[in-house]
């Protein structure tokens, strides 16, 4: 698996805490930045990652920002993307196993550096379902291909 991974300033650290976790689970990944502490915009980052993503060039992505919100949200317009905000565990399978969500957005100002670690481990190592959920997510795709 091959992981795209960004944050703006609102989420250098937590950015740093999965790329140590992906290294100890021998995940492939790429940093997209942002490169400083200094104030940036948040589309900047997750669209081109999304965009990424969308492509096949990476099989997941993962968006970090104060809130997980703003990176949620602009990855959510690239056509493909299914970007899970999530901030507990239960939800981190529930989005993999029901959603098949192919990226994840989380907020350093909303949780800690071990809850998000916790998080990026249950999502990276949780396949889909399908079946049922299969049939919704396609419902879905099925609309966005309109
Ligand atoms: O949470 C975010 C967007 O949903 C981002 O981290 C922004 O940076 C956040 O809006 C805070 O921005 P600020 O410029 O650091 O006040």
């Amino acid at each position: 698996m091959k992981v795209a991974i960004a944050s703006d300033h609102g989420g250098i650290n937590i950015r740093e805490e999965i790329k140590n976790l992906m290294d100890e689970m021998g995940i492939q990944y790429e940093d997209f930045g942002c490169e400083c502490d200094t104030s940036v915009d948040y589309p900047d980052y997750a669209l081109p990652v999304a965009e990424k993503v969308a492509s096949g060039e990476f099989d997941r992505g993962i968006l970090i920002c104060g809130t997980g919100i703003g990176m949620s949200i602009a990855a959510n317009k690239v056509k493909g993307i299914r970007c899970a905000l999530v901030h507990d565990t239960f939800s981190a399978k529930a989005t993999r196993a029901h959603n098949d969500s192919n990226m994840l957005a989380m907020g350093e100002r909303v949780i800690g550096p071990g809850l998000a670690r916790e998080i990026a481990s249950i999502w990276l190592g949780t396949d889909f379902e399908g079946g049922r959920h299969e049939t919704r997510v396609g419902k879905v795709t099925a609309y966005e291909n309109k």
